[in-house]
């Protein structure tokens, strides 16, 4: 078994990385959570449905009451109606300041589960059990959230979990389109600081649906170790954590106009990341986008913004952007593979870039 630890000013976890590392759940509630009575496991319909049970089984091992609360698919689950069921299910059921939420899902689930689990009585502790490959990214680093419909992830807290379990036979069961949303988010980590790793993913990665379980551990691992390294030094996002949204100001735009849940994360993020290339570019990146471009399609990713979308509504919503603070819109941008930094771009430059390349 695979063990990170994630070191933050706030506080410190493990993730434990690997196959069968869920049985090692009960044994780590009884040893380092004796006070803890009730544990709610939140996740969503169809995770539930293949998963749940057997989690369901190895928490109540642990000695503690067990609940469950199921909540819709995807970012249908990342609404303010759905927290607020949450928090009326953990009341109604006496959760107190000695329960502990286990978020069973995958971004969505982590996301809404752990907001419930941060504003919940001011605070409960909270585990990720991850289930898509996109959770190496969301289950670390303790952003947690809900969409508004005038932009994805704004209300929200930064909150770490005490742990998070990557049991890796989980992702067997996931469809490919969301494995491609979730090697989007690898893609980007690669991209934002580790030239070799992505050499390793152009030449290793060509089929997504024939990922072996030890490529998975290896980008699993890298991955995590990518944002482990930028989050202990900026957890709360002052600084060089913006990075992580490399990809995400077109991303989250796309994701928002075409309405939550109709496009998925991953894949608006590489259309972002695309377009987030192409302006570096511009500003003297050199980097081999063609070389880029016909592998992402090969794995079968759009790298076009979806026709009904239009650039003003874009830009109006690029604006939006929580990392945006005057009317000029900040990009993460890269000077090099490896060496990102933020910029601000003037509108004239992003519409001419949309227009050249959209
Ligand atoms: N907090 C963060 O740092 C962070 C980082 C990246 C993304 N995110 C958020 O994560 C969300 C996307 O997360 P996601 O891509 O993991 O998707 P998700 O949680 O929306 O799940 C996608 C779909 O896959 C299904 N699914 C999940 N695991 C499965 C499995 N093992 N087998 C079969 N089906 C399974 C779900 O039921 C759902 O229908 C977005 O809301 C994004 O904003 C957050
Ligand atoms: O952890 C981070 O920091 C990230 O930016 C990771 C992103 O992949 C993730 O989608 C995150 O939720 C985006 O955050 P936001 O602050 O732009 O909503
Ligand atoms: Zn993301």
């Amino acid at each position: 078994m695979e063990s990170i630890d994630i070191k933050t000013p706030s506080k410190e976890y493990p993730v434990f990385l690997g196959q069968h590392v869920i049985e090692q759940l009960p044994l780590f509630l009884e040893k380092n959570y004796s006070d803890i009575t009730k544990l709610l496991i939140i996740s969503d319909e169809k995770v539930a449905s293949i998963h749940l049970h057997k989690v369901k089984e190895l928490a109540a091992k642990s000695g503690k009451q067990v609940l469950e609360y199921i909540v819709p698919e995807g970012e249908h689950a990342k609404t303010f109606d759905v927290f607020y069921q949450c928090q009326s299910f953990a009341l109604a059921n006496g959760l107190n300041r000695k329960s502990m939420i286990l978020a069973l899902g995958g971004g969505a689930v982590g996301d809404v589960a752990g907001f419930v689990a941060a504003t919940f009585m001011r605070g409960i502790p909270f585990i990720q059990l991850p289930t898509t490959l996109l959770a190496h990214d969301s289950a670390v680093g303790g952003k947690v959230a809900i969409n508004h419909p005038e932009g994805k992830n704004m209300i929200g807290a930064f909150y770490q979990p005490e742990a998070v379990f990557y049991e890796l036979s989980f992702l067997h069961t996931l469809p490919i389109k969301e494995l491609r949303s979730g090697f989007a988010e690898v893609i980007k980590h690669a991209l934002i600081q580790d030239p070799e790793f992505y050499k390793w993913l152009l030449t290793e990665i060509q089929d997504l649906a024939a990922i072996t379980d030890e490529q998975y551990l290896y980008m699993i691992k890298r991955g995590i170790a990518i944002k482990a390294s930028i989050v202990k030094e900026d957890e709360k996002e002052n600084g060089v954590r913006a990075y992580l949204n490399f990809g995400h100001t077109l991303g989250h735009a796309v994701e928002g106009l075409m309405g939550y849940g109709n496009f998925t994360h991953g894949e608006a993020v590489l259309i972002g990341c695309v377009y987030a290339l192409k302006l570096s570019q511009y500003k003297g990146l050199s980097f081999d986008l063609v070389e880029f471009m016909e592998w992402v399609q090969s794995l079968g990713y759009s790298t076009n913004i979806p026709k009904q979308l239009d650039h003003t509504s874009l830009i109006q919503k690029m604006k939006k952007d929580k990392k945006t603070i005057s009317d000029t819109i900040t990009f993460v941008l890269l000077n090099e593979v490896g060496f990102p930094e933020l910029a601000e771009i003037n509108d004239e430059i992003i519409l001419k870039q949309l227009e050249e390349i959209f």
